[in-house]
């Protein structure tokens, strides 16, 4: 139930808006809880095969409100609508375990934000999937996501306790999110500059080591045909073996990531796609070809941030203080949707501008967010 003053500023959004699936969820949560607004989000997922709360929303939710001191309504498997009435933001240690190969990369995109609006420091232990397609895995939220939300001002840190892969998913990370003493600051990303580096990280759990040399290779070689002043960049691509009980069911995937003369940071991942039933997974050459051509794809656009991190920094630069500008490639729906359910759910109002038949320039005037 929603108290008669919570209801006053009680918001609705429409799970079902642009890519309607969890990210509509994690913005109009986390932007309830610091915006201080109860929101109810119907139609959850509407646009999925299997629409509704899936175990990963619903724990992320869980653990969001736990941190908010918060009441969620309608948090049960498959619903199609909760409301999320906030509380204060608490410091502390909180725990979630999805139970699935769900991300616990996502648990991080939905209460980071919020964490960062703490009395203290946030320490999370959260069990699922670290390393699963359609979500970023642990090493790109560590070395892309993680050094470009420090520009804003956030400090995190992320350690892998256990690798968790499709389908069985039980890994675990433990992340500490520090809170910030005012606002976010605002960042402006522009110019490309030169590639200086290129580093990456290939994990490999419990299959033959082979098939990440092989992904090594593939991508050190399409990095080296494809990518612009190649012959000057230095190329690290490092390889993790892993087994039980350090990884948990086999996985294998790749992450790479290039820093420019003008501190850009673009990453590009490819975790092979294994089948519920065991099924073989993406060849090992794929996977490394796959990650070195979409670095490169976004690379020669001159994209100041890859396609993954547009819709992963709007929150940031809708609470920071000042105007934040960032160039990047076509926006991506994602990157849409997080414009359009952040606009609803803040003052803020964010432009885009046409740069070329590519690039574009997406800016807000933040509404520099302090703690409460
Ligand atoms: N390969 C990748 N590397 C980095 N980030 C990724 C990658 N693939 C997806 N993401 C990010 O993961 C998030 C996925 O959001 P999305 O709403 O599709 O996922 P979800 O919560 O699993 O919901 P659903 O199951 O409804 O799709 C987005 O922020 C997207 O940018």
């Amino acid at each position: 139930m929603v108290s008669k003053m919570d209801q006053r500023t009680l918001r609705t959004i429409d799970g079902s808006l642009l890519e309607g699936g969890g990210q509509v969820l994690r913005v109009a949560a986390a932007c309830a809880v610091i915006m201080q607004h109860p929101v109810t989000i119907n139609k959850i997922r509407a646009r999925r095969s299997a629409p509704g709360l899936k175990s990963q929303h619903l724990k992320g939710l869980e653990v969001l409100c736990l941190i908010c001191q918060g009441k969620l309504a309608g948090g049960s498997l498959n619903s199609a609508e909760v409301t999320v009435t906030p509380g204060p933001i608490n410091a502390g240690h909180f725990e979630a375990d999805i139970q699935t190969a769900g991300s616990v990369m996502l648990i991080i995109q939905l209460v980071l934000p919020c964490c960062l609006y703490a009395p203290g420091p946030t320490s999370l232990s959260l069990r699922g999937g670290t390393d699963t397609d359609m979500a970023p895995p642990v090493d790109y939220t560590k070395n892309v996501f993680a050094p470009i939300a420090s520009k804003f001002g956030v400090d995190m840190s992320i350690d892998v306790t256990r690798r968790g892969f499709f389908p069985r998913g039980g890994g675990e990370i433990q992340a500490t999110i520090k809170n910030i003493p005012g606002s976010l600051t605002a960042v402006n990303l522009l110019e490309f500059g030169k590639v200086l580096k290129v580093e990456g990280v290939c994990v490999i759990a419990d299959l033959p080591d082979h098939l990440a040399d092989t992904a090594i290779d593939a991508a050190r070689a399409t990095l080296q045909r494809g990518l612009p002043g190649a012959a000057d960049v230095h190329i690290n691509i490092k390889k993790e073996v892993t087994s039980y009980p350090n990884a948990v069911g086999k996985g294998f995937g790749i992450v790479l990531w290039l820093r420019t003369s003008t501190d850009v940071v673009l990453g590009a991942t490819c975790i092979s796609k294994a089948g519920k039933r065991g099924e073989r997974g993406t060849p090992a050459d794929v996977v490394g070809v796959e990650a070195a051509q979409a670095l490169i794809e976004d690379c020669k656009l001159g994209a100041c941030v890859d396609r993954h991190m547009q819709d992963q920094m709007i929150l940031l630069m809708g609470l920071a203080a000042g105007k934040s500008s960032v160039v990047c490639g076509p926006l991506t729906q994602h990157t849409l949707t997080a414009i359009e359910i952040m606009q609803q759910s803040t003052p803020v109002k964010f432009t885009v501008d046409k740069m070329n038949d590519s690039l574009f320039k997406i800016s807000c005037d933040g509404i520099g967010m302090k703690r409460s």
